[in-house]
């Protein structure tokens, strides 16, 4: 229970670059956010969606109406900090239960110096967001008594209209780390907590694009000893590491400007390395071997998009999160389609007929889940082992 002498919290305003507005309150850090506003549609997993270097300047509308009601713990950020411009909620419950909480959502939003917005109709600003597709938008938090104005309305619509259009920009080398890492901790589980793999039977060299901790873990457990590499690592230094197969993670932004990374992988598959990519690597992948990329309307968010595979007739149910996608009509001959969104018919995975390569648009690593697609792991390793 709210205690009497509990402050009244601070007014928070979103503005949208169409003028549309939203005043609620705030849930998070003090000051003004920028940023592409998306929705996602998961109900649960708001850790793993603030900390996924994904979310680099886009602001997060979770459909969901209860968000923050099992805290935040030290274990389930998907990187070291929150990369999500902004959060906007219906509703933060005033406690968080949960055995594994450690933190309430508000404080760790605040702590991280997140933006985050509660209170406001998200079912409007999703139907906005569906029918004119992702804009750009303010996230403003007043200080704690301050009055909102007419000034602050007409300032955060400046704001989001002066906001950079995500299409065209290359995060991917804003977020990657700067320096090689060797990863060696595995999948989590309730009775053992992260898994120490004792022995490792292959050497991934996977590039940092914006990766989340859980695909490493995935790699680690499967048995492979992972060297994490910066996002501008050239492929010289990749054949020097010695690997037994690529892997090329998530990341933000659009994956067109990505030269180097484009051209590292069209060098490192050209020479028969097996090579799997997620997400943006998925998308990098298929820019490497000639095909193109979009920027779709409102694109995929959410934990539960059905995904058939065409080659088995399987249909998984996905994590999705991406704003881009690869237009099925440029494959070029060496390219085939493997998997496709059961919700809007788009490409969702690619194989190389020709090299030992392999990438899939959604999250096969999605923590808290669904773990249908985890089997792609699989199939990486065995790539590797055939090799
Ligand atoms: N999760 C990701 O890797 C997203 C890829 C890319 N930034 C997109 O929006 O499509």
């Amino acid at each position: 229970m709210l205690s009497p002498t509990t402050p009244p919290a601070a007014s928070c305003l979103l503005v949208l670059a169409d003028g549309s507005r939203f005043l609620g309150h705030s849930i998070g850090a003090q000051g003004s956010s920028v940023g592409e506003l998306v929705f996602n549609t998961a109900l649960t997993g708001y850790q793993e969606i603030l900390t996924d270097p994904s979310y680099c300047r886009q602001i997060v509308t979770l459909t969901y109406p209860h968000i923050g009601n099992y805290g935040v713990n030290e274990a389930d950020g998907e990187s070291d900090r929150v990369h999500a411009a902004g959060l906007v909620v219906r509703q933060v419950p005033a406690a968080a239960s949960n055995f594994r909480s450690q933190q309430r959502l508000q404080d760790y939003l605040s702590a991280n110096g997140c933006v985050g917005i509660a209170g406001i109709d998200t079912r409007r600003l999703t139907r906005i967001l569906r029918s004119t597709g992702a804009q750009n938008g303010c996230l403003w938090a007043l200080a704690p008594g301050e009055a909102v104005t007419e000034a602050h309305w007409e300032q955060a619509l400046g704001r989001a209209r002066g906001a950079v259009s995500m299409a065209g920009q290359d995060l991917a080398k804003v977020v990657s780390r700067s320096a090689e890492e060797v990863w060696t901790e595995g999948e989590w589980s309730l009775e053992g907590g992260f898994e120490k793999p004792a022995r490792s039977r292959f050497h991934v060299v996977a590039y940092d694009f914006g990766v989340k901790r859980n695909i490493l873990r995935m790699l680690a457990s499967r048995g492979c000893r992972v060297t994490v590499v910066p996002a501008q690592t050239p492929a010289s230094r990749v054949f020097d590491l010695e690997p037994d197969g690529v892997f090329l993670s998530n990341g933000p932004g659009d994956p067109e400007p990505c030269d180097y990374a484009i051209e590292a992988t069209r060098t490192l598959v050209e020479t028969g390395l097996p090579t799997f990519g997620i997400c943006l690597g998925h998308q990098i992948l298929a820019l490497a071997s000639g095909a193109k990329t979009f920027k779709m309307k409102f694109g995929h968010h959410g934990a539960n998009h059905p995904v058939k595979d065409l080659d088995t007739g399987r249909v998984s149910i996905t994590s999705q999160n991406h704003g881009f996608a690869v237009d099925a009509q440029t494959l070029p001959p060496n390219l085939r389609a493997t998997h496709i969104s059961l919700f809007d018919g788009s490409l969702q995975g690619i194989a190389r007929t020709d090299k030992p390569a392999f990438s899939f648009q959604g999250h096969p690593e999605a923590s808290p889940g669904p773990h249908d697609i985890g089997t792609l792991f699989d199939r990486f390793v065995s790539l590797m082992a055939k090799e």
